[in-house]
């Protein structure tokens, strides 16, 4: 792994969350962005400013970054921003995590305390998945989705890009959710999803 100085994109709510795995995972962070200085500083960390802003003077150093950012579409816009600056998006990895060494995972991820993934699930670039949910084996999970905290993905399941799976929700085995739908907190899924849809209940209806 890369020894280059770390540094976290937002740093508040999520972000805290995220710092915490990146010191529990012994990676080098150092530094974080935000709009402006934060009061609260749990972690130590050096503002260096808000990368977004076409001023963020930083580019330039060897820094790689790791993304604090819970919105789906804000951290898929500062992602490509980061990756359009030629710079490295890490994985920030809980060590309590439990993860099959046959997946394949993509770039600027943040896997959570106790989530398990399991044989042959793909997991794309910037999702989150949050504490101690559970992607079971050969799922795909698209780019941009955020798993909420103690969600279940059973077998084979497909979650379309930029897509929300609320906290323990389930999702049974070989659904295929699409992109941009909002799965509710607690929500069961026995069928398909389409495309932009929003699935409360149990089962789980449209709203
Ligand atoms: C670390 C972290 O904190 S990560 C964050 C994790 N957060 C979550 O998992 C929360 C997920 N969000 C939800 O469940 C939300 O309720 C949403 C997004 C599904 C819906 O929010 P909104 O679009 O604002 O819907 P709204 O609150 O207006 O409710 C619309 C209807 O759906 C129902 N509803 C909303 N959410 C749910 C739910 N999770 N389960 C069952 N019914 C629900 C409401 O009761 C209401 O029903 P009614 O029309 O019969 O009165």
């Amino acid at each position: 792994m890369s020894s280059n100085k770390i540094v976290l994109v937002g740093y508040s709510g999520h972000g805290f969350v995220v710092a915490e795995t990146a010191k529990a995972g012994l990676m080098n962070l150092q530094f974080y962005t935000e709009k402006e200085q934060m009061t609260t500083n749990p972690f130590g960390l050096t503002y260096l400013g808000f990368e977004s802003d076409a001023s963020f003077s930083e580019w330039d150093q060897s820094y790689d970054y790791i993304l604090g950012i819970g919105d789906n579409a804000i951290r898929k816009k500062v992602a490509q921003l980061i990756l359009s600056k030629n710079k490295t998006l890490l994985n920030a990895i809980d060590p309590s995590a439990n993860i099959s060494e046959v997946i394949s995972l993509g770039q600027g991820n943040f896997i959570a305390k106790n989530v398990v993934v399991n044989a042959l699930a793909a997991i794309g670039d910037y999702c989150i998945l949050n504490t101690g949910c559970i992607v079971e084996h050969e799922c795909r999970i698209s780019n941009g989705v955020h798993i909420a905290p103690g969600a279940v993905l059973l077998g084979n399941v497909s979650v379309g890009a930029q897509s929300f799976i609320g906290a323990n929700a389930v999702i049974k085995e070989n659904v295929t959710i699409g992109q941009n739908v909002i799965i509710g907190a607690g929500t069961v899924v026995l069928n398909d999803v389409s495309e932009g849809s929003k699935i409360v209940g149990n089962p789980g209806r449209a709203i």
